[in-house]
Order: structure tokens, then C-alpha cells, then sequence
């Protein structure tokens, strides 16, 4: 019989959660715990109760008996009179569910549980609430418990898992305080079979399963007698539902079968998932025929390969399993074993149930959709089984097409996005050039693009001289392009000077300090000319800054059809044969912004080039000369190269930048000291200058300062709102939960050739025992 925790009617849970999350608020943590645990055991009670008045009652009143006497009289009339025998039994149920629970329950309005109530239940949103309350009057253990059965069913709640860490650091937390407080026996016994199973441990796998069986059996029975309950008006204003006394019979009772056929499903689904374990109760006898076989029990190996052969008959390993068991055990003594009565009922049962849910599916068209796997495909009716035929390769049709018109609207949106950006991006452009006298001479319109421009008088025809002269003095100490005189085109010399590598000849004395200080200004310069004049909202820092030239090599002219620089996109790997440019390394990926400033005209062809993204339609063209610079997005609306120099040197600062401040350049950073201690303290002026661009690198450890400070709280329950259970109504919405369970080990353990089960056995037994 039911044993009650409480009183005589009992506490509705409902009202004892409005009572708790009240008292969550105030901050009441013992009232919290009060309330939400007896909601929780008064809902398991109630829950309880009803199924067990209605298994009670329904073994009191069946129908299968009429009334003694009716059942013979004969023909005429006899119809109606016969009803009122079962009508009688449907009364007497309905008087002998009402008093039962009655006795139990008092009144039957107490107990109507509200749509979102019943939600936050099942979202298991008490023990969100408990977590806290706990944890606030430092019951870590019940806490733990509590958070990790609210996690379980709520497998994307972030605070709840990182309270979870949390709580796996603190010290007194021991693994087994990690419960699931609304575990099922079922689900358990069998995870536990599984995993003796998968250790080869097959004695102890099949006390677990056996009891996962017989557990199963239970929750399957109660499921069942709950869905008896309200008639769910499915949406519809109850006062619009008219339907004569056989129809409403008929909706009602087909929502029932519904429910319970449905019952299997529920049964073989874990917390916080919304897929079931495939074929879960046959896979009870799959497990233990193997495991019996491999403790020598072959009687029961052989009974549960016949029971499991009652889903399906057909199935080729388990009919092998069967003949070799038979053959070990002695063919006689096999053939008296039968698969066991309690699956063959079930079957039986279940199978009734579907030929009727499909009878009124074909007949009132309401909906059915089998849950079981095992069906055989004589149940539904063939008519049904065309129509869904064609229904679900309607379904597939539409699929596809939905999907082919999601794609062009992608494209149409990304293509607007793009647009737009593009718009604003060029309406964002044309900012200050911070300095007098320096010209925007063409801005992205005239160079056919976006994110484009170019300057001139950026800097004077001394500053161009001396940084020519700088150029060619460091080169002759040497400093090639990755030590490679001509890297881009054999027709070409090519040499490069870095700010930092200036900088230190000039402290040796190798060239002018003047003129390797001018250098480093100049970059500047440049950056914040850019960093301006593309409205940049974060600051603009540098990756690479080189002083380069380019001479033409006199007797490798002739026929020359290759660039001086070939076409390229400063932040990715441009493949122009298919129009495409791949954001990976080795491509400097997290340069954002470019800019060439030149400092002569004196030679033949050089000239910069802006193309598309084939690098073979000339956009735009850019002659180099003294003070121009041209400036460019890094990215792949902006391919460009050089153009062969066929006759003289062109040099150029060439000036790459980026937003990202981790990228920020450390050879800049190193020119910067250098120069602060190569300048006079009197000289106060510059080195103020200098200073400002010193980069403030972010420091990475704040995410560890964080998690120390919080060592009194976990962090949910510290910051407010996140941890109220009641704001959290997103979290478990089904479609967001991970499906990917496939790969769950007990399908592993029946699906896979490298477990132990059926295939196994059947094929050699010797060789599988040899091997273990
Ligand atoms: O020197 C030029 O004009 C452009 C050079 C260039 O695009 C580069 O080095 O990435
Ligand atoms: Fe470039």
C-alpha cells in the first residue's frame, strides 16, 4: 500500500514551490529547503497515489465480465441492456478512483497543477532553488547533490556546470556527493548493467539488467495507470469541444493509448536528453542472452534470446545465438524453454493498443505515430501505410525545397549585409588627415573599391631623400629580404630595412641616428593618418614596418612579363583561380589595414595596382611618387601587386597594421626602448611622443583573479538574477539540447563489431573466449 509522508489532504505542491520561490527571495534559505522538499516528496506522493489507486481499481473493475444474468438474454433489444453492463463498470471505476484517491488525497480540485508549474518540474527547477539554499547554510553535500541533478537535466546551463566546477574544487566535496536525486531505478540498474558489461564483469551485468527488467516493469505499469488522467482539450476552448457520448469516449480514450504507448519512450529517455535509447527494453535481453552465455547459463541465454526474438523474429545474429546456444545446451532441453511471459504479454498488449490507435487514426484521423521499432509492418493499416508513404516523401520534397530557398536568402542577405557594410564602411572612410597640407587625392570611389585611398605631401622631398639614403646605407650592410636577394622576381634586387635594425645601425654608427629616427616618426606618422582617416574605433597598431626598394636588374629585362610584387592579399591566401581568399596561416591573418608610402618616381614601371579577386582585372592604378602614400583594407577587397620596375630603384615604406592589440608589433615595442635610451633626458618632447604609442598589452589573468575572489560563493548564486531558477525557461527547450547521443555506449555495445554481443557468439565462441 501507498505510504503518505503527510497529512490528510494532502499539501498541493504547487502551492508549496510558490511558497519556496518566495522565500528564495527573501533570502529565507531554511523556508526554501522546507518548501521545495516537500514539494518534491508531496509530488512523488501524489504521483503515486494515483497510479496505484487506479491499478488498485482497475484489478477491481474490469471489463472484460458483464453483469450476471444480462450476458444471456437473448437478441432482440439486447443491445442496450447490455451497455448498462458496461456502463456499470465504468462507473463503479470511476467511484472506486475517486474514493481512493479522495481517502488519500482529500479533495480532487487541491491538486489541479498549473501548465507552468508542472514545467518547472519537469525542467527540475526545485533544485535550481535548493542548489542555493543549501550551499547558503552550508549543506555543501545536499548542495552538490542539487546542482548536479538541476545540471543533469539542463545540460546547457552554464552557471549550473560552472558551479559544478566549483564545487569540485572546494575541499570536503567527495565524488559520491554527485547524486542524481531523481534517478530511476530502471535507468540506473541498467547504465550500471552497461558498464559491467563493458568491463567484461557479465556475472554482476546481468543481476543489473535482470533488475533493470523488472524495474522497467514498474515505472512501465505506473506510467500507464497515470495517463488516465484529465482529457486534454489540446489548445481548443473546452466550451468549442462537441462531440456525442462515443465520439468524446473515443478522443478521450485514444489520448490515453497515446499516452501509454508513449510510456516506452519515457522509460528509455535519460534527464536532459530528448532522443531515447534506441530499442531500449529489447535491448535489456540483447545484453543479458550475451552476458548469461558468457557465464555459462545457457538456459537463460537461450530464454532471453527467445524473448528478445519476440520484438524480432527475424533478426539473423540473434536466431545464430539461438541455434548455437541450443546446440551447447542440447536441442531437447532447449526446446522447452520459452521466451518470458511478461515480454510476450506486453507485446501482446501493446500491439492491440496500436491496431486500435490505427483504426482511429484511418478512421477519425487521429494522429499516431508509433514509438517502437519493433512493430511488425502488418500493424498499420496499408492504406496508412501509402498515405504516410507519400506524405513523408512530400515532406522530404518540401524539405529540400525549403532548404534551396533558405539558401538563396542567405546569399540574398549576405550579399545585403555586405552591401550595406560597404556603404557604411565608405561613408565611415574619409576621416582627418590629422596633419595640414597633407591631400586626399583619390578617396574609394576613384579607385573603383572599398576602403582605399591615397594621400600625397605626406611627407617633404628631404624626408623622401633621407629616407632613400637610409635605405641604401643599410642595404649595404646587408640586410636582405629573408636573406634572399630577389624574392619576388629574378628580374629584380629587392632589400628591406627594418625600423628596429635601423635603429641599430644608427647606434652603431652605421648610418645616420637622424635619419633611422626619422624612420620610426615617419611610420607613426602614417599610422595615425590611417587610423584617422578610416574612422578607426579601436586603436590601429603595428605589425611589420619596412623600408624597401626595388631595383631593376639591367640585363634581366628583356621579354619580361612577370610583376615586380604579384598579385596578393596582405591577410590571406588568394586563390584568384577560384576567386576566393583563405583567412589561414601562413597569411597574416590578423593584419587589418596596409598602407605604401613612397618616397621617389625616378624609374620605369613600379606602378601599384589595385585588381580583382581573379588578380587579373586592373581596378585601379597608383604611380608611386614622393609623399604619396596608398592606403587599403588588408583584406580580400583589396588584391593588389606591383607592376615590373623595369629601369632604376623605387623604394617605399611599406606599413602593415593591425586592430588586434595581441598582435601589436614587439620588434616597434623594442625600437621604442632603444630610442628612449638613445635620446638626451633633454630632448623631453620626443620622448613624450614615443611613449604614447607603447602598447597596453591586456594582462591574461584576470579570469583566474576572478574565480579566486569568489571563493565564498558559487558563482551563480552570487550574481542575482543568472542563478533564480525562474529566468532560466530557455534552457532546457529540446531543440537546443544536443542530439548527437549515438555514440552513447550502449548502442556501441549492440551496434559495433568490436563488442562482445550477439555476433560474436555466434560465430566462434572459442576463439571469443580465447581472446578474453
Ligand atoms: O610596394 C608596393 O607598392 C606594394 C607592396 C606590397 O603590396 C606588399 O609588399 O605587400
Ligand atoms: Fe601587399
Amino acid at each position: 500500500d501507498v505510504q503518505l509522508s503527510g497529512s490528510v489532504p494532502l499539501e498541493p505542491y504547487d502551492l508549496l514551490f510558490d511558497n519556496g520561490v518566495e522565500a528564495y527571495y527573501k533570502g529565507d534559505w531554511k523556508s526554501v529547503i522546507l518548501n521545495m522538499e516537500r514539494a518534491l516528496l508531496n509530488k512523488g506522493a501524489l504521483r503515486r497515489v494515483k497510479a496505484h489507486c487506479r491499478l488498485l481499481c482497475a484489478n477491481q473493475t474490469g471489463f472484460g465480465e458483464s453483469l450476471p444474468g444480462l450476458g444471456e438474454i437473448p437478441v432482440p433489444g439486447n443491445g442496450a441492456v447490455a451497455d448498462l453492463g458496461f456502463f456499470q463498470n465504468v462507473l463503479k471505476r470511476a467511484q472506486c478512483v475517486s474514493a481512493c484517491e479522495e481517502e488519500k488525497l482529500g479533495p480532487p480540485s487541491l491538486h489541479k497543477i498549473s501548465e507552468e508549474v508542472e514545467i518547472e518540474f519537469r525542467k527540475r527547477s526545485p533544485y535550481n532553488y535548493l542548489q542555493v539554499a543549501y550551499f547558503k547554510i552550508n549543506r555543501l553535500d545536499k548542495a552538490v547533490a542539487a546542482a548536479h541533478t538541476f545540471y543533469l537535466a539542463n545540460p546547457e546551463h552554464m552557471e549550473m556546470r560552472q558551479n559544478l566546477e566549483y564545487y569540485r574544487m572546494m575541499a570536503g566535496v567527495q565524488e559520491t556527493d554527485f547524486k542524481d536525486l531523481e534517478a530511476r531505478t530502471h535507468m540506473e540498474e541498467f547504465q550500471q548493467g552497461v558498464k559491467f558489461y563493458t568491463a567484461d564483469s557479465f556475472l554482476p551485468a546481468t543481476e543489473h539488467f535482470e533488475a533493470a527488467v523488472e524495474e522497467y516493469f514498474v515505472a512501465y505499469q505506473e506510467c500507464r495507470a497515470l495517463c488516465e488522467g484529465d482529457y486534454d482539450y489540446e489548445g481548443y476552448n473546452y466550451l468549442d469541444y462537441s462531440a456525442d457520448l462515443f465520439q468524446s469516449m473515443t478522443d478521450h480514450y485514444m489520448q490515453v493509448l497515446n499516452c501509454k504507448q508513449n510510456c516506452a519512450v519515457e522509460l528509455a529517455t535519460k534527464p536532459g536528453k530528448d532522443k531515447p535509447v534506441e530499442d531500449f527494453l529489447p535491448a535489456h535481453f540483447n545484453y543479458l542472452q550475451f552476458a548469461y552465455y558468457n557465464s555459462e547459463n545457457y538456459e537463460k541465454a537461450i530464454e532471453c534470446t527467445k524473448t528478445y526474438l519476440l520484438f524480432h523474429p527475424a533478426e539473423e545474429v540473434m536466431n545464430q545465438n539461438l541455434a548455437y546456444y541450443s546446440a551447447v545446451l542440447g536441442e531437447e532441453k532447449a526446446a522447452t524453454i520459452t521466451p518470458r511471459e511478461n515480454v510476450r504479454q506486453y507485446i501482446q498488449q501493446s500491439l492491440l493498443e496500436k491496431e486500435l490507435l490505427y483504426f482511429a487514426y484511418e478512421v477519425f484521423g487521429i494522429t499516431f505515430i508509433d514509438p517502437d521499432s519493433w512493430t511488425p509492418i502488418d500493424i498499420m493499416p496499408p492504406k496508412l501505410r501509402e498515405k504516410q508513404k507519400a506524405e513523408r516523401e512530400t515532406a522530404a520534397r518540401i524539405t529540400e525545397e525549403i532548404g534551396n530557398l533558405m539558401k538563396e536568402i542567405e546569399t540574398l542577405v549576405e550579399e545585403k549585409n555586405k552591401e550595406s557594410t560597404e556603404i557604411s564602411r565608405m561613408v565611415r572612410e574619409g576621416g582627418s588627415v590629422l596633419y595640414d597640407g597633407i591631400k586626399v587625392t583619390m578617396a574609394s570611389k576613384a579607385l573603383n573599391g572599398s576602403q582605399r585611398v591615397v594621400l600625397d605631401d605626406v611627407i617633404t622631398e628631404d624626408e623622401c631623400r633621407e629616407l632613400h639614403r637610409l635605405s641604401n646605407a643599410a642595404a649595404l650592410k646587408g640586410d636582405g629580404y629573408r636573406g634572399k636577394p630577389s624574392p619576388h622576381t629574378p628580374s629584380e634586387m629587392f632589400q628591406g630595412v627594418t625600423v628596429l635594425k635601423a635603429l641599430k645601425l644608427g647606434q652603431e654608427g652605421k648610418v645616420s641616428m637622424r635619419s633611422a629616427s626619422l624612420f620610426f616618426d615617419i611610420s607613426e606618422k602614417v599610422r595615425k593618418i590611417v587610423e584617422s582617416y578610416f574612422r578607426l574605433e579601436t586603436p590601429l597598431y603595428f605589425s611589420y614596418t619596412h623600408l624597401v626598394c626595388r631595383s631593376a636588374i639591367d640585363e634581366k629585362q628583356e621579354g619580361r612579363e612577370d610583376l615586380s610584387h604579384s598579385v596578393h592579399v596582405d591577410n590571406c591566401l588568394l586563390v584568384s583561380e577560384l576567386m576566393e581568399c583563405i583567412k589561414e596561416p601562413p597569411a597574416y591573418t590578423y593584419r587589418d589595414y596596409s598602407a605604401i608610402l613612397y618616397l621617389n618616381d625616378d624609374f620605369e614601371g613600379g606602378d601599384f595596382i589595385f585588381t580583382q579577386l581573379d588578380a587579373k582585372t586592373v581596378t585601379a592604378v597608383v604611380r608611386p611618387q614622393c609623399g604619396r602614400v596608398v592606403g587599403f583594407g588588408a583584406g580580400k577587397e583589396n588584391p593588389h601587386g606591383v607592376r615590373a620596375v623595369t629601369r632604376g630603384q623605387r623604394c617605399a615604406v611599406a606599413l602593415w597594421f593591425t586592430l588586434d592589440p595581441r598582435h601589436n608589433e614587439k620588434e616597434r615595442i623594442q625600437a621604442e626602448d632603444l630610442l628612449k635610451m638613445l635620446i638626451s633626458p633633454v630632448d623631453a618632447e620626443f620622448q613624450g611622443t614615443a611613449k604614447e604609442s607603447i602598447p597596453e598589452t591586456p594582462t591574461q589573468s584576470e579570469g583566474g583573479k576572478d574565480t579566486t575572489q569568489a571563493t565564498a560563493e558559487p558563482p551563480s548564486s552570487d550574481s542575482g538574477t543568472s542563478s533564480v531558477p525562474a529566468e532560466t525557461a530557455s534552457v532546457s527547450d529540446p531543440s537546443t539540447i544536443n542530439r548527437s547521443d549515438s555514440s552513447s555506449p550502449e548502442a556501441q555495445g549492440l551496434d559495433t563489431e568490436d563488442s562482445k554481443p550477439a555476433v560474436s557468439a555466434a560465430v566462434d565462441s572459442h576463439s571469443a573466449k580465447e581472446e578474453l
